[in-house]
């Protein structure tokens, strides 16, 4: 018989705390050596890995002692850490002393300004966009040719269809509010093209005077060739500073126009509900932000300029044309019915595909930003080339799009030329003929031809532009989409919410809360959930993973709101709080603690500043600077992160990189605790704050949190799958099926049989032996 089966019948499962190993041979050492081997470890870090040693000892086993050598191995070790750690501690004392006597940070209000509490809290629109699962399958260019071409027929059966076509954008209306601020500048800069355009048009006129003037030959004209000739010249230097001018100006408003869009895009991405980004990927929307600002911008400004110089060389063509032969300009105006419908077809087909273009561009924007910000997984699992592949098949999707964009513009330009080459033809073979019956000099036939030729340009450079524009209308609708759904961040912020004035009790309660994810409605997280947790008490939620614990934390920080039930912080339901002001009061260290790409200082300091560029009056700057540096450092001792900050050769103000990726785990952990702290908040949510912390530091970071409970009476709601940070809990919350199962202190729960002390009994056995619990 094994040790190990030997153990186990003279051990039933749970008559002690630590199971036997499942297999492989045990250590046969002597108490003495045990004991010598436990204390010859180094302190720091290693209570488990004593303990281990100890339980795994057959001869303690055997002698029954196990369970006691253990509890008194484990508070020696404890008591020798804690002597380690004295510093520590007395930094986190001097820390709390701070935290106790100081005042807020300088620059941090836990009060939104009265002057933003207006309007109606209770109002949240529930409108989401309805624009994911866009069909892709209807992209082939001749399709759309096909049914576009029974569209627009059918329209231009009645005289107003045109009309109508350009009447039903409705993207670009919204998006011309973004064009308003600029009329001034659009103004000088078409008034320019206008100049430009204008010196352009003489050009033609002059040219069929200076034909007629040498042929035949009048050599008695010569001084006014030169005159014209000089005219010419001063005349184009006039268009050239036009042109100038009307690049510059149209770059300026482009560049406007684009920043003002993306400010506003990314206020109103950051202001959406939490589902709105459960829904989509963070490369789609940054897409959002950059590719189609752009294109929006672009199109604005190179279309009015182009409409504009189109316009007036139309308008002046046309008009030359009368004067110079009716007859002729008939022929040349053919050309207008055939490019007016080429050009609404291909708007149609152009614009359906540039908006699954966009789309197709987004989706592999987000793979690639996913991937490259996941590049340590993605380089861990070795999935380089499969992340290619995907990649080049997204690309393909888009290049497939862009294809047939293509193809439809390149049918639409070759019918264009087609049918202005036509129009030139007969103008040429008409007005030669009008030449030959002495009705028209050569000069006015060439000067006719080119009125003709810029008559054609104008007309399929005001198609393009349309082409152009309905392309645009695609990125449009993708960002209108954005701009106009509910702006939730404004109605809360402006809710009429209670902003409670301390002392209040800061309370927290779960009253009957039941909860589903907006993703997954028919999936209730929470049902019927109810608890407390009093001002100085340690709740700590324990549970199997996926039970909704994280959940929990997320309804208190009134990230989802439930379906039913009601939470309450200092008695009142938090759905009648300002949640700017809620925020202010509960400190969170969420599962997986985001840093910022700064320094450590402005990641822990961040609420400050945002408390800054929202207004909050503040004191003399230098006084605030150097009080709020005092007040970090305290922080910094209370969080436990003080020893290894004060490594670094820039201290505070080290780069932790993107996401912190310059720091390890459980430093990151350490300086999101100082972030939670640094505005003295009421409540803290502790999600698995400890996870990746060594013994010594868990308890150190515990200890500080047990000191703001208990001393400071804050509110702390830990979610713990350690054991040891569950000891330490005044009551512990154990979930399971949505529902709060059992609750009690952890001996309590612990000496009950039920789901709690399973849960303990799994959690050890998968502590000391990994291998056996899978
Ligand atoms: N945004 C979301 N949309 C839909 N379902 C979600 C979302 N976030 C979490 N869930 C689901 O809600 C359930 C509870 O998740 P939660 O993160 O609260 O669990 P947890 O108890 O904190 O787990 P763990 O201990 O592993 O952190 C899980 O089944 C998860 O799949």
């Amino acid at each position: 018989m094994s040790h190990a089966a030997r153990w186990r019948a003279m051990h039933p499962r749970g008559a002690v705390p630590a199971p036997a190993p499942a297999s492989g041979p045990a250590p046969s050492l002597t108490l003495a050596q045990a004991l010598a081997r436990a204390l010859a470890m180094p302190t720091s870090g290693t209570a488990s890995v004593v303990l281990r040693r100890i339980d795994s000892c057959v001869y303690l086993r055997s002698a029954g002692a196990l369970s006691c050598l253990r509890n008194c191995v484990r508070s020696t070790l404890v008591r020798n850490a804690s002597t380690i750690a004295q510093t520590q501690r007395d930094r986190v004392a001097r820390g709390l002393r701070w935290y106790s006597s100081s005042p807020l940070p300088p620059g941090v209000s836990q009060e939104q300004p009265r002057a933003r509490i207006h309007g109606n809290g209770s109002s949240q629109s529930q409108s989401q966009s309805q624009s994911a699962g866009r069909r892709r399958s209807s992209n082939s260019a001749w399709r759309l040719l096909h049914v576009h071409g029974r569209k627009v027929w059918r329209r231009f059966r009645r005289p107003w269809g045109a009309l109508t076509v350009l009447n039903s954008n409705t993207s670009f209306r919204r998006i011309l509010e973004f064009v308003k601020p600029q009329t001034n500048l659009l103004i000088a800069a078409s008034l320019c093209q206008f100049v430009q355009t204008m010196t352009t048009m003489t050009f033609p006129a002059a040219a069929g005077k200076i034909m007629d003037m040498i042929e035949p030959p009048h050599p008695e004209l010569m001084d006014q060739l030169a005159m014209v000739a000089w005219g010419l010249v001063a005349l184009f230097a006039v268009g050239c500073v036009a042109a100038s001018a009307r690049v510059t100006l149209m770059t300026i408003v482009g560049e406007r126009i684009s920043r003002r869009l993306r400010i506003d895009v990314f206020a109103k991405i950051l202001g959406k509900r939490m589902e709105f980004f459960d829904r989509r990927h963070t490369g789609e929307l940054v897409n959002r932000l950059s590719a189609d600002t752009t294109v929006i911008s672009r199109v604005l400004t190179d279309n009015l300029s182009r409409t504009v110089r189109s316009s007036v060389t139309f308008s002046m063509a046309v008009a030359w044309l009368l004067v110079y032969s009716p007859k002729l300009f008939l022929i040349s105006a053919m050309v207008l019915p055939p490019t007016a419908g080429l050009a609404v077809l291909a708007g149609r087909i152009v614009r359906q595909l540039s908006r699954q273009y966009m789309d197709a561009l987004a989706a592999s924007t987000a793979h690639a930003a996913e991937k490259i910000s996941g590049i340590r997984t993605v380089r861990l699992f070795g999935t380089e080339e499969l992340e290619i592949t995907r990649y080049a098949k997204k690309t393909e999707d888009v290049y497939q799009l862009a294809k047939n964009t293509g193809i439809a513009e390149g049918i639409y330009t070759g019918a264009l030329y087609f049918v202005s080459q036509m129009s030139l033809v007969g103008i040429l073979y008409c007005g030669s003929r009008l030449v030959m019956d002495g009705e028209l000099s050569v000069g006015t036939l060439s000067a006719f031809t080119m009125y003709a030729i810029n008559l054609g340009f104008s007309l399929s450079n005001l198609a393009n532009a349309y082409g152009q524009f309905t392309k645009a209308q695609g990125s449009a609708m993708r960002v209108v989409e954005i701009l106009d759904e509910d702006p939730i961040l404004h109605s809360e912020r402006n809710s009429a919410g209670v902003c409670l004035v301390p002392p209040y009790k800061a309370r927290l309660e779960f009253d009957k809360v039941s909860f589903a994810y907006p993703m997954a409605p028919q999936n209730l997280i929470l049902q019927n959930v109810s608890f407390t947790v009093e001002p100085g008490e340690i709740v700590a939620l324990a549970g199997a993973s996926g039970s909704g614990k994280s959940t929990i934390t997320y309804l208190t920080a009134r990230l989802y709101d439930p379906q039913q039930g009601m939470i309450r912080f200092g008695g009142h339901d938090i759905q009648t709080l300002n949640s700017d002001w809620l925020r202010s009061q509960i400190g969170v260290v969420p599962q997986d603690p985001l840093l910022f790409d700064d320094t450590i200082a402005k990641n822990i300091t961040i609420r400050r500043h945002a408390a800054h560029l929202s207004g909050t009056p503040g004191t003399q700057q230098e006084h605030v600077d150097a009080n709020a540096d005092a007040h970090l450092r305290h922080i910094c001792d209370l969080a436990t992160c003080s020893d290894f900050i004060e490594k670094f050769p820039q201290g505070l103000d080290t780069l932790v990189g993107e996401r912190g990726s310059s720091l390890s785990g459980g430093q990151r952990q350490r300086i999101a605790f100082a972030r939670s702290l640094y505005h003295k908040p009421r409540l803290l949510l502790m999600d698995e704050l400890t996870s990746q912390l060594d013994a010594e530091n868990e308890a150190m970071v515990s200890y500080a949190i047990q000191s703001l409970a208990h001393e400071e009476g804050v509110s702390v709601l830990v979610i713990a799958h350690r054991l040891s940070t569950l000891r330490r809990a005044d009551r512990i919350l154990f979930l399971a099926d949505g529902a709060v199962a059992e609750q009690g202190t952890y001996d309590e729960l612990s000496q009950r049989r039920g789901l709690f002390r399973g849960y303990v009994e799994a959690s050890q056995k998968q502590r000391f032996h990994p291998t056996s619990a899978q």
